[in-house]
């Protein structure tokens, strides 16, 4: 064993893998983060650091840049994700028990624009050529234990995929792209987390007395729920099926957080970076029955309605000051867009600045989120204010909920979503869901609640829970 972090990066061949990155989510224990056919996977594992505390994200930046400097990389494809990556999710909260992580994969597959990479990754001093990382894809890819016990009628994933030993057969048929009715997960319960429907509705109506003296102006409040699946919860399952129905969101995957979330907190590459701001939501289940078309709906209840366009402006504006330091030119659009997914419409704002020189450094996207997280998307405005009470009416530790999720390599660039429309598999059998609304004044209990259930939604149904 050397201390030397060593990277190699290889093409492959995109004919080969028409499925995209989904194909490759065929292990419990995957690394995840794509968006249609695009992203990176990861397998295996050689580093982490950990952090809990207010300065998580500097500190993880520093681990990040120290263990990159001295690199040796081999890098012929050369795009953002070649070379050395890692996987990262950060608690919501500072105050947290909650343990932010980076993980640097053994193995990591990439899809971009058709093309497709692979890099190994090591700190052994042993032989380091296309062959070896072939072979270790290889070999992650085989030991699945069993196939990834899906029941019939689902997407599926299989301990052989190929069945004739050749990398492109995998991602072939892994197909993550299938779309089929999912069947219930047999004997599936789920129970109130911390709080009941009745307190936490309690909640956002304190929430909102709060606002009414002045205190704040939004409020983000969540609440948990726990789903507990007897046949057992297959993170590679419902990575799938999120990839497959959420195309417009980020699935993620990383350490047992999994989801699909529709709100990008930055995404770096070179000297340019992009956030997409949400902010309002309609479930689309309230268009059944209404006259005219599902989105002229959408238009009219959602950029008609005063209080919607100003917790939509409160997001946006909380991360454009955020931003506005390490930006030389930022735009963003007039007008929020309507954002279709297939639970709920947003109002949404994609946002996009040119990254100035500090002291001669681009900032990297771990300093930066340590700037804009948390967003009013998340947390509200003053963002003091607000986390003072998440803290005192939420009485829930939201642990990775809401927090950052997504990956960085050694030249800064990387994508970090903000961790939404997700779960944290607890155990075998036991996953726990989270779900928050943007409380301002005038926000009505019963409604916000009723959005929480819109919410939960992707991961209810990727876990064959009916909703
Ligand atoms: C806090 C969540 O959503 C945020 C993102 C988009 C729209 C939101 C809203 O309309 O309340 C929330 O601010 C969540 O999904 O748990």
């Amino acid at each position: 064993m050397t201390s030397t972090f060593r990277t190699l990066t290889v093409p492959l061949d995109g004919k080969d893998f028409p499925g995209g990155l989904p194909a490759f989510l065929v292990r419990d224990d995957v690394l995840c983060w794509t968006r249609r056919e695009a992203g990176l996977a990861g397998f295996g594992e050689i580093a982490r650091f950990t952090a809990t505390g207010p300065d998580r994200f500097l500190e993880a930046d520093i681990w990040w840049r120290h263990l990159v400097l001295e690199a040796e990389v081999a890098d012929s494809v050369e795009l953002p994700g070649t070379g050395p990556v890692a996987f990262g999710s950060f608690a919501f909260s500072k105050t947290s028990a909650h343990e932010s992580r980076l993980i640097v994969p053994e193995i990591a597959v990439g899809v971009r624009d058709g093309q497709v990479w692979l890099t190994q990754l090591t700190f052994d001093d042993g032989p380091l050529t296309e062959d070896t990382a072939r072979a270790a894809l290889d070999r992650w890819l085989r030991s699945v234990a069993a196939p990834s016990a899906a029941p019939p009628g689902r997407t599926t994933a299989a301990a052989d995929p190929a069945g004739d030993g050749t990398l492109g057969a995998v991602a072939t048929k892994g197909g993550g792209a299938v779309v089929r009715p999912l069947p219930l997960a047999a004997g599936a319960t789920l129970h109130t987390g911390s709080l009941s429907e009745e307190a936490w509705m309690a909640a956002v109506e304190a929430g909102v007395a709060e606002i009414r003296t002045g205190a704040l102006e939004k409020l983000v409040l969540a609440r948990d729920v726990v789903a507990t699946i007897p046949s057992g919860v297959h993170a590679a399952d419902v990575l799938r099926e999120l990839a497959a129905r959420y195309r417009e969101c980020w699935t993620y995957g990383v350490d047992g957080l999994v989801g699909a979330t529709p709100e990008m907190l930055i995404q770096v590459e070179g000297r340019t970076a992009q956030a997409r701001v949400l902010a309002g939501t309609l479930d689309r289940r309230d268009a059944h029955g209404e006259d005219g078309l599902p989105m002229d709906y959408a238009t009219r209840v959602l950029a008609g309605s005063e209080k919607q366009r100003h917790e939509h402006e409160i997001a946006i504006q909380s991360l454009t000051t955020q931003l506005a330091p390490f930006s030389e030119a930022m735009n963003a659009h007039d007008e929020p867009f309507i954002l279709e997914l297939p639970n709920v419409w947003h109002l949404a704002s994609d946002v996009k600045a040119e990254l100035a020189e500090i002291e001669g450094h681009v900032p990297t996207c771990l300093a930066l989120i340590n700037a804009l997280h948390p967003t009013a998307a998340v947390c509200g405005t003053p963002t003091q204010v607000a986390g003072a009470l998440i803290r005192k009416l939420e009485h829930l530790d939201r642990g990775p909920y809401a927090g950052p999720v997504g990956w960085l390599d050694a030249a800064g660039n990387g994508e970090w979503g903000i961790a939404l429309r997700g779960a944290v598999i607890e155990s075998p059998d036991t996953v726990r869901l989270y779900a928050g609304c943007g409380i301002v004044d005038g926000s009505q209990p019963e409604a916000e609640l009723a959005e929480t259930w819109a919410k939960f939604r992707p991961m209810l149904e990727s876990l064959g829970i009916s909703s």
